[in-house]
Order: structure tokens, then C-alpha cells, then sequence
């Protein structure tokens, strides 16, 4: 069986570093002799940076639109082209400065029922001065998406802090820490963050581990630290993708989706059910969902996604793997 590819989503608002965080991403690939492949979205016919990337590095470029709205569909075509001829270790998205985060990690884990990609991360970038006059200001769209894009990633890179004075850093970590108390903050200048934070996602990720300390509000829900042993009951996650390992009952299923928890706001997948020997579209989407029978054309696996804000990875990992019958159950990210 092929390998999982990771992917990483690489938000943040115009202007913020995005591409020169792609650039340090991928001259480390080349020094550790990863092969990373790059998606490019433009909202602009130009793909003006991609030029500068190295011939050897895999790139597809989607230009004209906003992969978050009017040529969405395309990512997953992308994706998968990009996964299929070059079987990299991992694929970045550098999104465009306006895209809304939500729904390119929609797009992605669409991918994922049609290929074997998981989305493993997301990071966004902000330009601490353009933040600062934003804050200051304090209203209107561009506000708002940046806090939007902000609030969705696992690691927030305050960039271009050398443009700001440290009272001002301050009042701005602490606000990222406000709007995503979740992610891990790193400040930068030229977007220089140690990268092992983002591939040390992959771990992070899969049983988030959130210690409660002193940025945690009195409220705090995260799962606490008791000596040498942490456990996660409450993951801040945006997607959980679970490969099933086999043909699952129907009725046990559809139970299982109908207890979904309020904050899965999302979930998608491909199942083949046990007791109609067929293979199922399953879509599901605001306590809504529904089942079309398919016939794919080419081998695709038995996969579920679910999105979401604050639901327990771990209590949904486990139904899972109740439903398949299997004490350990299929793979997920
Ligand atoms: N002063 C300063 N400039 C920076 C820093 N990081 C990046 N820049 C510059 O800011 C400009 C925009 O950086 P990019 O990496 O192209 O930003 P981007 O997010 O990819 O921009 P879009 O593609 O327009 O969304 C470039 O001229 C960078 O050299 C920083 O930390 N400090």
C-alpha cells in the first residue's frame, strides 16, 4: 500500500511571509533530502514566486481564483495529480492572502477520500505591523479574515517582528494567544521559525498535548499534566482523517454519525458497508447527512474525515475502531 503524504496548509493574510517561509521549508527539504512538493494558488493569472522555486521541486499551480471559493474543486485534482506523479514525502499549499482557512482544509480532506493525503497542519503567518494597525483599527473584513485564518492554524508565526518595538510584540502575542490559545506561537523576522515545530506537528497533532499553564484562562477545558503522564480529553483539532481497515455494519454506523458530537461540523468519507456489500459517498454536514451508492473506477480506500472545532480525537478514534471490530484500528492523522 502506498504511503500517506502529509499535507500543510501555509495561510496568512497578503504580504505576511508565506513565501518565504516556503522558501526556508524548502531549501531544509533539500539539505535533508525530503521531497516536498509545492501547490501554488494565485488569485492572479501570474504565478510571479514559483519562478524562484528550484526546478526539482514538484509544483502545481492553480492561478486566477481563490482555492477557498472559486476554483476549489481544482485543489483536489491538483492534489492528487501531484501525489500520483511524484509520491513526495510531504505537499505544501501556499494559499492565497485571502483565502478563508476553513475551507481549503474542507478541500484537502476531500482529497484525502480519493488519495492517501492527510492534512497534518496548518500555519499562518502575520504581519506583526499590519496586525498592529488592524488591532488598532479593530473592525472591517481584512480584520476579520486575518483573525479567521489566525484562529484556524496550529502554529501561528508573528512575522516581521523587526518592524515592531517589544511593547508592541507583547500586546501582540498575547492577543494570538487570545484568538488561538491552541497553537503554538512562534515570533520571527523573515519568517525564520525552527522548522521541527511544524514537522513535530505530526505527533502533536494526533494526541494534542495541552499543559495547562499560564496562558490558559480560568475556564480552560485543555487536558492537564499529572506528573510524567498527560492525557488530551479535550483535542483542539480541525481534521481527523481515519483510514477504515475493512467493511463496516451500516446501522452501527449511521448510529455513530447520528451521536456525532455538536463541534464535528463536517465529516465526509467512503464506506463500504458489510451488509450491502456496497461502497458508499457519505456526506455529512450540520447534523445533515446523506449516503450515495458510487462504483469507483479506480482503487480508492475506505476513509472518514471529520472537521471540526474542540472535539475529542480520541473518543471519536475509539468509536471507530469499535466499529470496525479491531482493538487497533485503521490508520489517521
Ligand atoms: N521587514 C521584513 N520584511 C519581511 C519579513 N518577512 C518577509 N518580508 C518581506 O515581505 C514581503 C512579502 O513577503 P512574502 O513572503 O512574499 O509574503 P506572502 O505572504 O507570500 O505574500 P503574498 O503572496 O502577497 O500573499 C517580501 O518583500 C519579503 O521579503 C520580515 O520578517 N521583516
Amino acid at each position: 500500500m502506498d504511503k500517506t503524504i502529509p499535507v500543510y496548509v501555509l495561510t496568512g493574510f497578503l504580504g505576511s511571509g508565506k513565501t518565504t517561509l516556503l522558501n526556508r521549508i524548502l531549501d531544509e527539504a533539500k539539505t535533508s533530502k525530503r521531497k516536498v512538493a509545492v501547490l501554488l494558488n494565485e488569485v492572479g493569472d501570474a504565478n510571479v514566486e514559483g519562478q524562484l522555486f528550484g526546478k526539482d521541486v514538484p509544483m502545481a499551480e492553480m492561478l486566477g481564483g481563490c482555492i477557498c471559493c472559486s476554483i476549489r474543486a481544482d485543489l483536489g485534482m491538483e492534489l492528487m495529480k501531484l501525489a500520483q506523479e511524484h509520491r513526495p514525502d510531504a505537499i505544501w499549499i501556499e494559499s492565497t492572502g485571502i483565502a478563508r482557512p476553513l475551507e481549503i482544509i474542507d478541500a484537502v480532506t476531500e482529497a484525502s477520500l480519493y488519495e492517501r493525503l492527510e492534512l497534518k497542519g496548518v500555519v499562518a503567518l502575520a504581519d506583526g505591523r499590519h496586525l498592529l494597525d488592524r488591532v488598532r483599527i479593530g473592525a472591517g473584513k481584512t480584520y476579520k479574515l486575518m483573525k479567521e485564518q489566525l484562529a484556524a492554524a496550529d502554529i501561528v508565526v508573528l512575522n516581521k517582528t523587526d518592524l515592531i518595538g517589544e511593547a508592541d510584540r507583547e500586546e501582540l502575542e498575547q492577543l494570538l494567544r487570545d484568538w488561538n490559545p491552541n497553537a503554538r506561537l512562534v515570533s520571527a523576522v523573515q519568517a525564520q521559525i525552527e522548522l521541527n515545530a511544524i514537522y513535530g506537528l505530526e505527533d502533536s497533532i494526533a494526541v494534542k498535548e495541552h499543559v495547562h499553564g499560564e496562558h490558559c484562562s480560568p475556564d480552560c477545558k485543555h487536558s492537564h499534566d499529572h506528573g510524567d503522564h498527560v492525557h488530551a480529553d479535550h483535542d483542539h483539532v480541525h481534521a481527523l482523517t481515519y483510514y477504515l481497515p475493512g467493511p463496516i455494519d451500516s446501522e452501527e454506523f449511521e448510529s455513530f454519525v447520528s451521536r456525532l458530537p455538536e463541534d464535528v461540523y463536517r465529516a465526509k468519507g467512503i464506506v463500504t458497508f458489510r451488509d450491502t456489500a456496497s461502497r458508499f459517498l457519505f456526506q455529512y454536514a450540520y447534523r445533515e447527512s446523506d449516503y450515495m451508492r458510487i462504483t469507483p473506477q479506480k482503487t480508492v480506500h475506505d476513509v472518514v474525515v471529520f472537521i471540526g472545532e474542540g472535539f475529542s480525537r480520541h473518543d471519536l478514534i475509539r468509536q471507530l475502531e469499535h466499529l470496525t471490530h479491531q482493538k487497533k484500528g485503521g490508520t489517521y492523522s
